[in-house]
């Protein structure tokens, strides 16, 4: 694509240099350009993109755009705002391909990834290949591919659902987090659905209030825009938790029309009779199109959350109850939730990405309604993060356990010892007395399933599916699970 093509939709720009040159693609990291790129430069949090334009064109950038008046031998296009402008060229680049995609977005604070993936598996096994871009993975077909950020910026977005258009996908299934709606990166994404799943504490390093939190997370449904169908499957709708109260705040915001889920309060789509066990969850679930018993896999009420956010989606699309039991069921779990670790030891011990306090408060009472001994808690919290909710989290996990551990998670810049000492304030008196703290995450593990007995329960939090640990801006291997698994096997020598 030439150019002044691709600049074309923009409204406030000044070009120097040929405007017809061809463009190969957009890139917005100097380290990634190939040449023909346009480069596009990003002042972010660490430095300023426009430090990078030699280097891109050093690459063989054949344009760059910028904010500022920048001295390059390739045409430069002067804009107000490179961000803004980014996500229009990603869009225009790729053809809008959000136009030929359904897409579904799922935000809130816990359970995004879980709810996406269910979405995901329901509309695959309908016969409608889906791609998901999430904290995980992104994954198109049977194919999985490295993500830097759960939710990628503008250019990777729209690359990436280009390339599932070719690749055949009838639905695109994306994370939105907070920090992507805030930064634009999901802007030029033209959404099918949104959908909301909780709103507790996280994030308030980056986002300052509650109140300012809610209204990035409020993004994802304003951005569904404005746009009626008279072809009832192809009009927008938001799916809202009605337990929540911010639910509320989304439906005021956004002009399409609004499903909601829930368990306490009326809904459109409800969860009764709840059982929950140590291997599964079942439940009754009623919709606006028939009730049916559901048997799920996954573990918590808090599943039950996710699954019924799932199916209010399956429904607005059109897939038959008996198929959205059919997949939701078969569904045996997602990498780093509620993971089982198991050498066939008398204890049970699991692997959960818990990193906020309603998540791990919800994790911890889900293994106190079915573990018969005590619970080990291995719990730390990530550096350059919201520090206000370390004593939380200490706090929840004393309240929920009988032995805590308090150990690292990614203390990425920070001072390990002190994100410790940190969450000690949460902790009254006796609460120390049962607490052990070990920097050493691989020690704090092997203490704690070194110690259980039979019928313990030994929860091992806030990483989940990670295989990194982040300490000191150096990430070293480490997988919670391949961790455990080793403590269990050099107990089992031991013993
Ligand atoms: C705070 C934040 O969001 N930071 C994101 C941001 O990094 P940054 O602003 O520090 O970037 P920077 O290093 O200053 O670089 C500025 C620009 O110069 C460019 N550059 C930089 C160096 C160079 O040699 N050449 C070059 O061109 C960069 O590509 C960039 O365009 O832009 C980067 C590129 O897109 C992101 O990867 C990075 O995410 C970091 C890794 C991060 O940790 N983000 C978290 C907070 C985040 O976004 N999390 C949410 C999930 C949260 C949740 O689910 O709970 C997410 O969506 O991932
Ligand atoms: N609906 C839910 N409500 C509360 N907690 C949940 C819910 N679903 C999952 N959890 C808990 O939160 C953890 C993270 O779940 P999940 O990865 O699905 O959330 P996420 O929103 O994608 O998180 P992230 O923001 O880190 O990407 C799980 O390991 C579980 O402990
Ligand atoms: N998306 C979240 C993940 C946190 C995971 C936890 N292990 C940590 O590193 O703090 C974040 O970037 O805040
Ligand atoms: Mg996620």
């Amino acid at each position: 694509m030439r150019l002044e093509e691709l600049i074309r939709p923009l409204l406030l720009k000044e070009v120097t240099g040929n405007p017809g040159v061809e463009i190969r693609g957009v890139e917005t990291d100097s380290r990634r350009v190939r040449p023909g790129d346009l480069f596009i430069a990003l002042r972010g949090f660490t430095v300023d993109g426009h430090r990078y334009v030699p280097e891109a064109v050093r690459r063989g950038a054949a344009a760059v755009v910028a904010e500022e008046a920048v001295e390059a031998p390739v045409p430069v296009v002067r804009v107000p705002d490179t961000r803004r402008a980014m996500a229009v060229l990603a869009a225009t680049f790729y053809r809008h391909p959000t136009r030929e995609l359904k897409l579904i977005g799922v935000t809130g604070t816990n359970g995004k990834t879980t709810t996406s993936h269910l979405i995901q598996t329901i509309l695959n096994d309908r016969g409608t290949p889906a791609g998901l871009i999430g904290t995980i993975h992104m994954r198109i077909g049977d194919r999985s591919y490295p993500v830097r950020n759960t939710t990628p910026e503008a250019v990777d977005l729209q690359r990436s659902f280009r390339w599932m258009c070719d690749e055949g996908c009838r639905y695109a299934v994306i994370e939105a987090s907070s920090h992507a709606l805030d930064l634009g990166r999901t802007r030029g994404c033209e959404f099918h659905a949104a959908v909301f799943t909780n709103l507790t504490r996280d994030h308030l390093d980056y986002h300052g209030t509650m109140e300012k939190y809610r209204e990035a997370k409020g993004l994802l449904f304003s951005q569904l825009g404005n746009r009626f169908s008279d072809e009832p499957g192809e009009n927008r709708y938001a799916v809202l938790n009605a337990d929540d109260e911010a639910s509320a705040y989304f439906a005021r915001i956004t002009p399409q029309q609004v499903i909601t889920y829930g368990i306490e309060s009326p809904a459109d789509v409800r969860a009764e009779n709840i059982q929950i066990r140590s291997e599964g969850t079942s439940f009754t679930l009623r919709t606006f199109r028939g009730s049916i018993d559901v048997r799920l896999q996954l573990v918590g009420k808090f599943s039950v959350y996710n699954a019924l956010a799932a199916a209010a989606v399956a429904l607005a699309e059109g897939v038959p109850l008996e198929a959205i039991r059919g997949s939701l069921e078969a569904v045996t779990g997602v990498a780093g939730r509620f993971e089982k670790v198991d050498e066939g030891q008398p204890f049970t011990v699991l692997v959960d990405y818990a990193h906020t306090p309603d998540s791990l408060q919800n994790v911890l009472e889900t293994i106190r309604g079915f573990a018969r001994g005590s619970v080990y808690c291995v719990v730390g919290c990530g550096g350059d993060r919201d520090r206000g909710k370390r004593p939380r989290m200490a706090r929840i996990a004393a309240e929920h356990s009988d032995v805590v551990i308090l150990t690292s998670d990614n203390p990425r810049s920070e001072d390990p010892e002190a994100i410790i000492a940190d969450m000690l304030e949460g902790l009254d008196g006796e609460m120390r007395e049962r607490t052990v703290t070990l920097v050493d995450r691989r020690e704090a593990i092997r203490y704690a399933v070194d110690r259980a007995a039979p019928g313990d329960v030994v929860l091992i939090a806030g990483k989940g599916h990670e295989t990194y640990q982040e300490i000191k801006g150096v990430r070293y291997d480490f997988d919670d699970r391949e961790v455990a698994r080793e403590a269990l096997r050099a107990r089992g020598r031991v013993g």
